[in-house]
């Protein structure tokens, strides 16, 4: 919290009007005039500055209202004498976000400073929410938390490098994406990244079609076939569901990975290949190898280094960033949640992990009603796409769901308090201190918000 600037020239108001604010628990610094104003804000920002019109040197009120945009982004609450309505609206259409006819009622006065203040912390959440999602989808690979921070810096580290990666974590978290950005963030990147998903090809074909086959080698070898490993000579060969792989194919994977050498099925002499590895599973590799289904050397050559995607339930803290960049990428209209999607979002797990909610929330997003102002995607829809719910009204009138900026920023808000609810299992001592605020303001927003 950086407070309140209180430019005002009378020093009866200043001493006044600082010693009411600074009771109300707020920090207050003071300037006498425009200039003072301007260097205190730019020497430390206010969350909102409180600015007479009529201030030396000029006394003049234009002057005054040049400075508003000075202070942006805070909101200006400007000061100005009975008589002066006109002024006020003149200072509202320059930017201020409210304004106080002097002699200023203290009621009154806190009010607006409580509201100028909410809406500044909120403005500023927002902002930060959004910075967030900017730099968290670097490498293609979405996520803020710090888990997802760490793997993101692992991979960094790791991509310049010719070791071998095995990338390890459940189903739909996000394995083929590391694959990719191993890929692209290392000097391979101009080259091929070729994919091989060693369960879906049939154990007697895989061999052909890693390494390639002469013409004639087998019925149906009609000519020569280069294999994936050619393929992918100079660049990455991304071995999917390692697991999966039959034991004769393990062990000429483990010969290619120790020196680089293969043999083309029916060929006499082995060919080489300049190809990096990365190989993923969701399953427990260590524990086929503990029951003899997975060569334990192939294991320990894999591993070079290995890389963990979590879980979503590991970083529940994404699923709001994840949900919002499915919904901009699954539609080229203006698309939103609703309080109750971001919450039902939240609160609900998803064993599919990311593949699931970014399906829910790309199938949602298509249910979802549309209306002049875009789509809104509801806890209703979102339901109905992962199949925990029945079809939603789509005819329901879109103009009941919150539509402003100042609706947006309350939904966020109460996700931020619910979400800190749920992390401090309800103690309201805790949830207060996490969120910076007092004990008796969270309890005031739990009854405002029907929360408690
Ligand atoms: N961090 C992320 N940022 C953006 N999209 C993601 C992220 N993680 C996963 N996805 C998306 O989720 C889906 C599943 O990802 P991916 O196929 O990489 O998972 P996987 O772990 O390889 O799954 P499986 O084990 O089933 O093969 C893809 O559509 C992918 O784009």
């Amino acid at each position: 919290m950086s407070g309140i600037l209180l430019a005002d020239d009378e020093p009866a108001f200043q001493r006044l009007t600082g010693a009411w604010l600074r009771g109300l628990g707020h920090e207050v610094r003071v300037a006498g005039d425009g200039d003072a104003a301007k260097a205190a804000f730019a020497e430390k920002p206010a969350d909102l500055v409180l600015l007479d019109l009529a201030m030396p040197p000029h006394h003049d009120p234009e002057a005054g209202l040049a400075l508003i945009p000075a202070f942006a982004p805070a909101p200006v609450v400007v000061m100005t004498g009975h008589a002066d309505h006109a002024l006020a609206l003149k200072a509202i259409d320059a930017g201020a976000w409210d304004f106080l006819a002097k002699p200023v009622d203290p009621d009154l006065l806190r009010v607006v400073v409580a509201r100028a203040m909410e809406r500044a912390r909120l403005a500023r959440e927002l902002a930060e929410l959004k910075a967030q999602a900017g730099t968290a989808e670097d490498m293609g690979l979405a996520g803020a938390s710090a888990p997802m921070q760490a793997l993101r810096e692992l991979i960094r580290r790791v991509a310049p490098t010719r070791l071998p990666v095995l990338v390890l974590g459940p189903s739909g978290t996000g394995k083929e994406l590391v694959a990719r950005a191993l890929h692209e963030a290392s000097p391979r990147a101009g080259k091929p990244l070729v994919p091989v998903h060693c369960g879906a090809i049939p154990a007697e074909l895989l061999e052909s079609e890693l390494f390639g086959h002469l013409k004639g080698s087998f019925t149906g070898a009609v000519a020569d076939r280069p294999g994936l490993v050619e393929t992918a000579e100079g660049g990455t060969l991304f071995l999917d569901e390692i697991g999966e792989m039959p034991a004769v194919m393990q062990v000429k994977l483990l010969r290619f990975l120790a020196d680089g050498s293969y043999q083309p099925v029916g060929a006499r002499t082995p060919k080489t290949a300049d190809v990096r590895i990365v190989a993923a599973t969701h399953r427990d590799l260590a524990a086929r190898v503990a029951d003899g289904s997975f060569r334990e050397d192939l294991f320990y050559r894999l591993k070079g280094v290995v890389l963990r995607t979590p879980p979503l339930d590991e970083r529940p803290g994404d699923v709001a960033l994840l949900a919002a960049l499915f919904l901009r990428r699954a539609t080229d209209a203006a698309a939103r949640f609703t309080p109750e999607a971001m919450r039902w979002l939240a609160s609900r797990n998803w064993p599919g992990n990311v593949r699931e909610l970014r399906a829910a929330v790309e199938c949602a997003s298509a249910l979802a009603p549309r209306s002049a102002t875009g789509i809104l995607v509801d806890a209703d829809d979102l339901a109905f796409a992962v199949g925990e719910g029945s079809l939603p009204n789509s005819g329901a009138p879109s103009a009941m769901r919150p539509q402003s900026l100042e609706e947006e920023l309350a939904a966020l808000e109460r996700l931020r308090i619910v979400q800190a609810l749920e992390r401090t299992g309800h103690n309201h001592t805790h949830t207060a201190r996490e969120l910076g605020l007092s004990r008796v303001g969270l309890l005031k927003k739990l009854d405002r918000m029907g929360l408690r």
